[in-house]
């Protein structure tokens, strides 16, 4: 028992390196599912947040009272599925996580996703700009290239947007990107940090390995590398064949960046995540959104980082990149114009 004790706070200390605590409201939608159970188990171990909020239109009470009885002191509140339960689980939230919606299945690109989930996560947003409209707004549900420009017509409509308070989360493709770098190149993938940017969806999704550690892989290793960087999230609704797409490594990536914010929003100076943004990296060209390293500060956003300099191989990447993207980000705006 003492041993089991034991391990648990080194894992709380490991997970979290947080010392002090402000007060702060996590809320979490679509908290009952396959990202949104473990993802609220990794937050209800988080020192830094204070209360968490659970919402689902299924199944957040029950989730609830089980992380309840967790014995770190933040409150845990399962909220019931209506309007009023949605809109006491947003209020005086710092931070909203969305992974409500439906999953891939084998053969279904994230776009496919795209007509179940855009209503989801308008419906969310629209609640979410009422209730709590400065909050900061993490999207996970797919497709996010497109379902974060639908956030973001949401905020317009209603005069509260603030470009520095969304984010799509994008977090899994460095994590995915550093374990497989390290896999290939037999070295410790904490060690290993290999700039993602774009969008999370195939070829949106652009590694760049030449700013990387091990800039010199070329060839067939780097195209096989690149190419499982950017379908990495494939292997794993074909692994899960039929049950789904990826829930533990999200939750992990997830509460990272939610980790992230709030040291951030602490006072930490310095932190960086790579994230989809409102950016202007590439509006020149069209495209209103874009994931790069951003630096996280009290207001959200702090500062853009340029992509930086990248080689022939990948500039072509970045142009395949920036064609779908583009696309991807209109069906989004779309949407809303038509089904506001
Ligand atoms: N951004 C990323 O890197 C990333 C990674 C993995 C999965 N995803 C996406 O996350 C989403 C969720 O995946 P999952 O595996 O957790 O799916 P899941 O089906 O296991 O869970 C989704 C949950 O959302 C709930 N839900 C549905 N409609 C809702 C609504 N209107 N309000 C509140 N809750 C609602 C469901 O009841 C369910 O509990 C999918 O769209 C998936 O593609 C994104
Ligand atoms: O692949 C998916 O559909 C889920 C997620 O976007 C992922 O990258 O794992």
């Amino acid at each position: 028992m003492f041993a089991a004790r034991q391990t648990f706070n080194l894992f709380q200390k490991r997970a979290f390196s947080a010392s002090a605590s402000q007060a702060s409201k996590v809320a979490v939608l679509g908290a009952a599912g396959g990202i949104g159970q473990p993802l609220s188990l990794l937050l209800k171990l988080n020192p830094r947040v204070s209360e968490l909020a659970l919402y689902d239109i299924r199944g957040g009470p029950g989730v609830a009272a089980d992380l309840s009885h967790i014995n770190t002191n933040s409150t845990v509140t399962g909220y019931e599925a209506n309007a009023s339960g949605l809109s006491d689980c947003l209020k005086g939230s710092e931070i909203i996580l969305i992974p409500a919606g439906v999953p891939r299945k084998p053969g279904m690109t994230r776009d496919d996703l795209f007509n179940t989930n855009a209503s989801i996560v308008r419906d969310l947003a629209k609640a979410a700009a009422e209730a709590a409209p400065e909050a900061n707004v993490l999207v996970i549900s797919n497709p996010v290239n497109s379902t974060v420009p639908i956030v973001s017509e949401i905020y317009k409509a209603r005069g509260v947007y603030n470009p520095k308070r969304l984010f799509g989360v994008t977090t899994l493709d460095v994590v995915r990107a550093s374990r497989f770098i390290s896999q290939v190149q037999k070295t410790d993938p904490s060690g290993e940090a290999v700039p993602v940017v774009g969008g999370h969806s195939g070829v949106t999704i652009v590694p760049l390995l030449s700013q990387s550690n091990h800039a010199s892989i070329a060839g067939e290793a780097r195209d096989a590398l690149v190419n499982r960087i950017q379908f990495g999230g494939d292997e794993v609704v074909k692994a899960k064949d039929g049950a789904g797409s990826a829930t533990l490594s999200m939750a992990m990536a997830g509460a990272r960046f939610a980790e992230s914010l709030l040291r951030a929003a602490q006072g930490e100076k310095g932190v960086i995540e790579p994230t989809f943004v409102d950016s202007p990296l590439y509006k020149d060209q069209g495209v209103n959104f874009f994931a790069s390293r951003v630096e996280l500060g009290p207001n959200g956003v702090e500062k853009i980082h340029e992509v930086g300099k990248v080689n022939e191989y990948e500039e072509k990447l970045v142009e395949a990149c920036l064609a779908d993207l583009k696309k991807n980000i209109q069906k989004g705006v779309d949407f809303v114009k038509s089904n506001p």
